[in-house]
Formats: C-alpha cells, structure tokens, sequence
C-alpha cells in the first residue's frame, strides 16, 4: 500500500471547552485558521481528506472536503469522530489528526505506513520521548478501515476510551524526534502565543540578514511583519471617536445631500428659458428657505426666490445670485444675455456622499473632518478599535525623577516624559512604570508586569554593550527577543521582540538610552508597529526640500539629523550639533532631515527629505 490508500481525517469534533467552549478549528491561526493548517500538512501525505465535526458544519464544508458527523451523540470524544470516520473512508486505510495540532510532522504519514506494514499492525501510534518518558499521541493514528465494526461495537457498548480500544489490537508505535510537532494548541493563550510566527520565522526571509548591521528598512520590515494587530472593536460616541482608528469600513446610508438644492441665495428658474441674444424676465412666484420645501413648480418664464441649501423645484435646474440680476422689479426679475449657463449653481443630490457608497474605510484615524462627515450621515456612535495598552520603563542606576536631589553622576530620567508624549499622540493607553534599577530581579519583574498587563512595552537604555545592562539578558530569558546594530545615526542598538509572563505576551521595543536616539528609534520603528497593532494606517510622509547648508553623511548608513524648515517651508537647516545626547537639538527642530544609506554628502542647494514634527501624530 503507498500513501496515497490513506485518507486523512481531521478531528474537529470536541466541544473546545478549555478554549471557552470555541470551535478549535476554527480559531484564527497565522492568517487562516488552525484546522485550515492541519489541512495543508496533511493534503500532500495522502490520497483524500475529510473532517469530523459536529458543529459550524458549512463552515467546515467551506474547505472544501467532506464534512462528516459524529453518528454517536453526545461528543463522545476522539473514537466517535474516528468511527464517523471509518464509515465514509474509502481508502483500505485512514490516518486521524487534532484540528488543533498545526505543526504535525511531515513525515507523518510515511513513517506510521512504513511501520504499520513492517510489523503487520492494524494500527500505528506516534509516540514522543519525552525525559526518560513514552509519550504516546494516540490521536495521530493510521488505521485500517477493516477495523469498523470492532469500533462500532466498543462505542455502541458505551466504551470511550482511546487506549482501552487500541489495547484490543496490534499496535506500531513509531517514535518522532521533534516533540514540538505534536504541540496542541488548548488555551486562547496557547493559541495567542503559537499563532505568531516566530522571529526567526521572519528574519530567514531576508536574504542578507545580519543583525550586527542591519539596514534601516530591514529592520523596520521584519518589526512590520513580526507584530500582529489586537483585534477588539467598541462602540463610540462620534466626539469620543475623534483620533481613535476606525475598525470598520462606514457606508453611508442616505444622500448627502438628500436633494438639489441652490448654492447661492438668489433665484432657481429652467435653465433652458436663458437666451444668449436677449434679455428675459422672470415673474416671481414663490420663495423657497433652506430647511422649509416649497410646493411651487415654475413653469417657463417663472422662477422662484431661493436660498442657500434650498431644496430645488422640480424643473428648475439654474440659480442667478441675487446681485448678478440685470433688475428686479416688484414681483419679477430680469436676467441679462450670458449672465450665466443653465445648471449653474445648482448642487445635486447625493454629490457629497452617495447612498451605499464607502464614506470612510476602516484604518483610518478619525480627524475632525471625519466626525463632521459622519455626523452629516446621521451616525452617533461608530466602532473603533479598542485603544492599545503599552506599558514603558526607563533603566539605568544613573536615573533620577523630578523631585529626586540629583546625586552626583546622575541624570534626571527624560525619556520617560517624551515617549509618554510620542505615546499620547498616538492615542495609546499608557501605563507608566517608572524607573526600573540595573538589578536583574528587577528588570524580570518590570518586564512580566508590564506583560501581563500591556499590548506592547517600550524601554529605554540597556541595549548597548554596558557591562552594568541586565536589560538584554533578562529581555532574552523572557521570549523571543533580538538584539540589533541597526545601520543609522542615531539608535544604534535596538531591542526588538516579544516577551511572555504567566500565558500573556506583549511586544517589546527596547529603545537605546540616549535621549535622542531615543525618539528617533521611536519615530522610526516603534511607531508604525504601534499603528499596525492598532489597525491603523498612517505612513510617513516625507517632504523633499532644498538643504540651505552642506551636510556631512557617509554613505552605508540612514542618518536622522535635526532641522528647522524655513517658514515658507522651502529650505531646511541643521540644527547645530547632532550628538544623540542633546536633546536640545530635536526641541530646536520641527523636522528630521533623513538622510538615506545609499546617499554621501549634501552640498548646499541639493534636495533632502525631510519629516515634519508637526502631524506625526
Ligand atoms: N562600546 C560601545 N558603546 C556604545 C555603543 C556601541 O556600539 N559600543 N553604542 C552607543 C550608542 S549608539 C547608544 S544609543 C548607547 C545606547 O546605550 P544603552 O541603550 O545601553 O543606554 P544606556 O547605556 O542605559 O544609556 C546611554 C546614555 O543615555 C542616558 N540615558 C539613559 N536613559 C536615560 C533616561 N531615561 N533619561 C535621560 N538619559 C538617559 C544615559 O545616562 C547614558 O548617558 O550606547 C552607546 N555606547
Ligand atoms: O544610537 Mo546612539 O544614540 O547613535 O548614540
Ligand atoms: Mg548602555
């Protein structure tokens, strides 16, 4: 027999009660869902595919094998999904898989074949080492379908149990090395922590990936592509929405306007009643206010006096301004040749907003003009995505906070306060944790309370070489964390990763701690993660302008120099001294000049690209 005599049958059919009673199948899992996955590892091992499920059932069948039901009632556990199974199987053979085992081995179905047909069994178990321990997998099984009626009759006598059942037969077992390939995911935590790829995952994408140096854009693709977005939405008043992301696309559900209506205040009349060679006069037979419809209809040679945001009588189509009126008499106006063309100043129903059409899509962060336009569609209240929790600490024993008498060889902490600033304007909840002592024991309990209780955690200083940094060790020790030499100036170092505590995970930027690297590595890397997490999308623009002075650079590495924009937004020049220490140079600046790895020196007079403070966010 080979393999393709084997159909795959995946076991969706438990009630997922450790999840919270979820279908486990169905959890969102690395961008489709985690029986989607065991599907995609099981398909090129065998020769069919079918899944056990007893609940969801058009979603199953949505992937597009059979679906089939436990016909012993009452989730009667892994034996009734096999039974189910061996009734519709067709192949002399049938091999079983947990939806929620996503990583399976490869080689699975091979290797249970091989022994099955070796020792002559009628079923092969894999089994793990585990310490000096057999851990049997009894759920990833290959069978012969000839084995049905002892299955049916052992469930139909009330029998449950998996092991009791094998017991009755020739069991293989067939030891796997990788025990992680047998993994199964039973918690929202598990699923949360496994879902996400691993850093590794990411960085073997990149051809050239050294993390000793690390171009800018690397980095900030493999940040871009490691964080995931939290996916929780609530509902909002409109003025509460202003600067939160908007989680779903808002389709408008009325016309905006809701009629024609005049533009001017002045007069609507048919348009095809104007004459290029002659005067015309007009009797006045109605006046039509914003707000209040008229039921007068003018016929040819009428009109009607209108205001702005009056709704139009049927047939007219044209509105004259009261000043541009040749004359008006008591109760009619003259209107002299090529005064106007008919259809002026008439807006049309639905030319703001369209009914059905897309007023505003999801992602976006809402400004005024967005409560304005949603107000315009009637809508108090609109979902928006719930704000991210990120927690931020300062390390470092040379740290004071205001209020502290500042020792000697000390520093009052200021990156605290301009990242607690870089995060208000992004509209996170902040969690501020304080000063955070160079003492490993210390760092560990920081890091896991801010863990367990943020979406993402910012730290500043450590992440150099210092022989008194904990930080990195401990950062390490925690989860999935790496240590970077990014190509810039400044933020050298950086610390990137996720760290988890007691089932909970949090994304973890370890910024460096001088005081302008800081908000550079901030700006450029923390920022666009953040907003991804957020569901937003906000890139940064950068505006080309012209260097009023030469700029030393070297090539090979991004530089992010301070500047000052003329005021009429023309020119750009440094502001003095650059050292990542003065912070004094990013409050005299309202941009960055950004000098890209490939580019050499400036010379006055060339183009730079600069990014604006102002609108960051
Ligand atoms: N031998 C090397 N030394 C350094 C390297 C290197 O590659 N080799 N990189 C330099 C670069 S670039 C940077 S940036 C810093 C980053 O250092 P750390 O992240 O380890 O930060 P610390 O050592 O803790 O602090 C550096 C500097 O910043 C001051 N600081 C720290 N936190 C705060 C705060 N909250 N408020 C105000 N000032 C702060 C701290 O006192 C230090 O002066 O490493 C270079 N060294
Ligand atoms: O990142 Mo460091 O600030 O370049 O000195
Ligand atoms: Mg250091």
């Amino acid at each position: 027999m080979t393999q393709a005599d084997i159909t795959g049958l995946i076991l969706a059919g438990g009630r997922g009660t450790r999840m919270g009673t979820v279908n486990k199948g169905l959890q969102p899992f690395r961008g489709s869902t985690m029986a989607a996955h065991v599907i995609e590892r099981l398909r090129p091992q065998v020769g069919a595919l079918a899944i056990n499920a007893n609940d969801d059932l058009a979603r199953y069948e949505a992937f597009g094998v059979p679906v089939l039901r436990d016909t012993t009632p009452g989730y009667a556990g892994p034996l009734a999904g096999m039974e189910a199974g061996l009734r519709a199987c067709a192949t002399p053979l049938m091999l079983t898989a947990p939806c929620d085992s996503p990583f399976l081995p490869a080689d699975l179905a091979a290797r249970l074949l091989d022994a099955l047909q070796a020792q002559g069994a009628d079923l092969a178990v894999a089994v793990t080492i585990e310490g000096k321990r057999r851990q049997p997998h009894p759920v990833f099984c290959l069978m012969r379908r000839a084995l049905l009626p002892s299955l049916s009759d052992y469930l139909a006598d009330g029998g449950r149990k998996i092991d009791a059942w094998y017991a009755s037969h020739k069991v293989a077992e067939v030891v796997f090395e990788d025990d992680g390939a047998f993994r199964n995911i039973n918690t929202l935590d598990e699923l949360q922590a496994m879902g996400m790829p691993k850093l590794t995952d990411v960085t073997s994408c990149l051809s050239a990936y050294d993390p000793d140096a690390l171009p800018v854009r690397d980095a900030q693709r493999i940040i871009r592509e490691f964080v995931t977005p939290v996916r929780a939405v609530e509902r909002v008043a409109i003025r509460a929405a202003l600067g939160r992301v908007l989680a779903d696309d808002l389709i408008s559900p009325i016309n905006v306007p809701a009629h024609d209506n005049s533009a001017m205040d002045g007069y609507a009349f048919r348009g095809s009643d104007l004459r290029d060679d002659a005067p015309i006069t007009l009797s006045v037979i109605a006046t039509v206010y914003a707000g209040r419809p008229s039921d007068a209809v003018p016929a040819s040679g009428e009109c009607v006096r209108i205001m702005t945001g009056g709704v139009m009588p049927d047939g007219c189509d044209t509105v004259i301004p009261q000043e541009h009126v040749a004359s008006t008499h008591e109760h009619s106006i003259t209107i002299a040749p090529r005064t106007l063309k008919q259809g002026d100043n008439r807006r049309f129903q639905g030319e703001d907003l369209k009914a059905g059409s897309p007023a505003l899509k999801r992602g976006r962060i809402l400004r005024p003009a967005d409560l304005g336009l949603m107000a315009s569609l009637g809508m108090a209240e609109v979902p928006v995505q719930r704000r991210l929790r990120v927690a931020f600490f300062s390390t470092g024993d040379e740290l004071r906070s205001i209020g502290e008498p500042l020792d000697e060889g000390c520093v009052y902490d200021s990156n605290r306060y301009t990242i607690f600033g870089m995060l208000q304007r992004l509209g996170c909840d902040v969690i501020d944790m304080g000063i955070v002592r160079d003492d490993p024991q210390a760092l560990e309990d920081a890091l896991r309370s801010a863990c367990e209780n943020a979406d993402a955690i910012v730290t500043s200083g450590g992440v150099s070489v210092g022989a008194a940094d904990y930080t990195k060790e401990v950062m390490a020790r925690l989860g999935d964390v790496t240590f970077w030499k990014i190509g810039m100036r400044p933020g050298r170092p950086l610390a990137f990763g996720r760290v988890q505590s007691n089932g909970r995970s949090a994304f973890l930027f370890g910024l460096p701690g001088n005081p302008v690297a800081v908000m550079v590595s901030f700006y450029f890397f923390a920022r666009d993660a953040l907003l991804h997490m957020m569901g937003a999308q906000a890139p940064l623009p950068l505006l080309r302008v012209t260097s009023a002075g030469a700029i030393r650079k070297k090539p090979g590495r991004t530089e992010y120099q301070r500047g000052i924009l003329s005021p009429d937004g023309r020119e750009v020049r440094i502001t003095g001294s650059q050292g990542s220490g003065i912070l004094r140079s990013m409050v005299e600046a309202n941009c960055m000049v950004v000098l890209h790895d490939e580019q050499g020196n400036v010379a006055a007079g060339d183009e730079v690209d600069v990014l604006l403070f102002e609108g960051l966010v």
